[in-house]
Formats: structure tokens, C-alpha cells, sequence
């Protein structure tokens, strides 16, 4: 329903994305999940054709975002950061002149509205003027003007932010509500959000998309399943190539400082995580190995990776490197 094919994007000389491709399968959400700045924003507006592409394409139910502006407009329905709302008007009569400028005919426009309006559980706040509502309240007068048109794709960019959580609630399974039925890509950097309401997430970071995957197999593509996490006296490398040797380990990674939930790092210490293979159980061989080598063991505990660790791994690890090749390049100008 929705591709997205080698879509970059330059703004005077910020690339704001590069070559991001993925698709979204009718009925299905997709969780757009990125931290700030990462082109989140960027893509959605290319998507719902209010920004053009520097290069690559996007087509939605078929048609091109860019040569075929007027049909992808019909065919979605977009809430940006900020809600388009007009706040003189009521909720109805806004979604009435929504309804109208989206193409829904006159005899269609009463039925389209009142469907909006109980799918997104405005009945008691149809004759109050916009201007008067809660946060919440406008984020669902947002939704409904997406969906009024009763389009078979939705953009939805950072739907929850600045609600409280029982309105965030409240608008996640509003957004639940409408898969199946629609198609739905949500833009967020809220990690929660996207393991809570979508079916799917692409991970995207400075401006590339980074995975995509299903939550769940995102973990056992990216960890392999469980592991351990270790505060060990010693040399960090040291033990990296002591605990590599171990049959059921698959993986040995320093815990990055922004991941160090419950620890305060302490001088020479090395803070590591193990992540064993699926359905072997290395903890015994672990302690052993780095006892018998003269590692001090304080901690050891066992962890199931979580989404979160994705996330940091792949965020992380793509602002590394990119550090490492800014300071080449840095070394290379000074040369
Ligand atoms: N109009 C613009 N002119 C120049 N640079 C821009 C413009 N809009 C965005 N950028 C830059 O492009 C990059 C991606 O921005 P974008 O708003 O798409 O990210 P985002 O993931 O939506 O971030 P946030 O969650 O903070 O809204 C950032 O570096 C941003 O500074």
C-alpha cells in the first residue's frame, strides 16, 4: 500500500535523509521510530506530498507522492507535528469543510463526519469551538480530519506528544482501532509507543533507515535473545577475548553509558554484555572463565534484551562510527 524507494532529501547543505526504503502492507502499522533529528518529519511530509524529494520515489496505493499529488491526497490522510486545526471554528464544522476540500461529496459529507466523529469519540464536543478544547481533545479533532475522507492510508507524525498518559491512551487505541481497516505509518521517538500499537518498526537514525523489522524479531535478529551483564575488575578488551572463547557465546559488548540502568561506573571497571545463543545457558562458564584468568567478578545478573537495547544499539552504534569518519576526515583536512 505504501513503498518508499531510495527517498533522499537535502536541505541547502543538511542531508536530512538518505536512500530510506521500505514498504508498509495494507492493514498493517508501521512505527516510524527515530530520535530527533533523525528525518522522521522529513519523510512524512514527502510522503503526504506536501514536500518534495530530492531524489528517489514514494508511491502510495499506487501512485506517485510527487507526479500524482491530487490522487495521493484523496487516498490518505495525514496529522503533521502540529494538528491543522482552525480554532474559530466547531468541531464539526471543521470536519464538515474538511471533508469538503478532501473531495467527499455534498450528499456523502453528513455520513463521512459522523463517522469521524464516533470513531474518534467526539459526540459531546461537536458544537464546541476548537479553540476551547483540551490538548487531547484537538489531537483527536487531528485525527478525525485525517481520517474524515475516509482514506485507505494514514501519516500520523508524533500523534501523543504533549498529552498526558491517560490521553496518550486514549489516542494509542484510537490508532489501534484503525488498522485493519487502513493502513498506518506512525512517525514517533517514543519507543513504547511503537511496541504497544505497531505490527512493525523502521528504526531510522541520521537520516538512514538503520532495521525493519517486527519488535520481536528485531530482538532476535539484533541480540540473539538473553545474555548476561557483568561489572568486572580488569581490562575490558581482555575479557572480551577470554569470554568469546566460550562455547554459547555469541556476542561480547561494552555497555554503552547512556544503558547503564542502575550502575555508577567505577574506575578500572569494565562493565560488559554477554549475549549467549538461543537455549544455551554459558552463566557458570562465564564466572569460571574470568575467575580462573584473575578478572575480579562484582556483579553479574542475567537480561533479557529489550527493545530499548535495540534501539541504543543501533542509535549508538551508527553515531559512532559516524564519529570515527568525521574524525578521520578531521585529521585528513589538518594533514
Ligand atoms: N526546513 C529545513 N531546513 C534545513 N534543515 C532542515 C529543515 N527541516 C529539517 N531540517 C534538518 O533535517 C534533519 C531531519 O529533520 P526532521 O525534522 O525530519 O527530523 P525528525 O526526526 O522529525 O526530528 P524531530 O523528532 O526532532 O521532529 C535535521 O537535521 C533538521 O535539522
Amino acid at each position: 500500500m505504501i513503498e518508499v524507494d531510495h527517498l533522499s532529501k537535502i536541505y541547502g547543505s543538511t542531508q536530512a535523509i538518505t536512500d530510506v526504503t521500505f514498504s508498509v502492507e495494507p492493514g498493517e502499522i508501521l512505527g516510524f521510530l527515530g530520535p530527533n533529528g533523525a528525518g522522521k518529519t522529513t519523510t512524512m511530509r514527502i510522503l503526504a506530498g506536501y514536500l518534495p524529494a530530492t531524489s528517489g520515489t514514494a508511491r502510495i496505493a499506487g501512485f506517485d507522492v510527487h507526479e500524482q499529488s491530487l490522487q495521493v491526497r484523496q487516498r490518505i490522510g495525514y496529522l503533521p507535528e502540529t494538528p491543522p486545526l482552525y480554532p474559530e471554528m466547531t468541531v464539526e464544522g471543521f470536519l464538515y469543510f474538511v471533508a469538503r476540500i478532501k473531495g467527499v461529496s455534498a450528499g456523502d459529507r453528513t455520513t463521512k463526519v459522523k463517522a469521524a466523529i464516533e470513531r474518534c469519540n467526539l459526540q459531546d464536543k461537536r458544537h464546541v469551538i476548537i479553540r476551547k478544547l483540551s490538548k487531547g481533545y484537538r489531537q483527536r479533532v487531528g485525527i478525525a480530519q485525517a481520517i474524515v475522507h475516509d482514506p485507505p492510508a494514514i501519516i500520523l507524525d508524533e500523534p501523543t506528544v504533549g498529552l498526558d498518559p491517560r490521553q496518550i491512551i486514549e489516542v494509542r487505541n484510537l490508532i489501534k482501532s484503525l488498522a485493519g481497516t487502513h493502513t498506518i505509518i506512525l512517525s514517533t521517538h517514543i519507543l513504547p509507543e511503537v511496541s504497544m500499537t505497531c505490527s512493525r518498526v523502521a528504526i531510522i537514525n541520521r537520516g538512514k533507515v538503520v532495521a525493519t523489522n517486527t519488535p520481536e524479531q528485531l530482538l532476535t535478529q539484533l541480540t540473539g535473545g538473553s545474555g548476561y551483564e557483568l561489572e568486572i575488575g580488569g581490562e575490558a578488551n581482555l575479557a572480551k577475548q577470554v569470554l568469546l572463547n566460550l562455547p554459547g557465546v555469541s556476542q561480547v559488548e561494552s555497555i554503552p553509558l547512556a544503558a547503564m540502568h542502575g550502575y555508577s561506573p567505577k574506575d578500572n571497571r569494565a562493565y560488559l554484555r554477554v549475549i549467549s545463543q538461543p537455549g544455551v545457558e554459558p552463566g557458570k562458564d562465564i564466572a569460571a572463565a574470568l575467575l580462573h584468568t584473575g578478572f575480579d567478578l562484582y556483579e553479574m545478573r542475567r537480561v533479557s534484551a529489550t527493545l530499548e537495547d535495540v534501539f541504543l544499539q543501533l542509535t549508538t552504534e551508527e553515531k559512532n562510527m559516524q564519529t570515527e569518519a568525521d574524525s578521520a576526515v578531521n585529521e585528513e583536512e589538518a594533514a
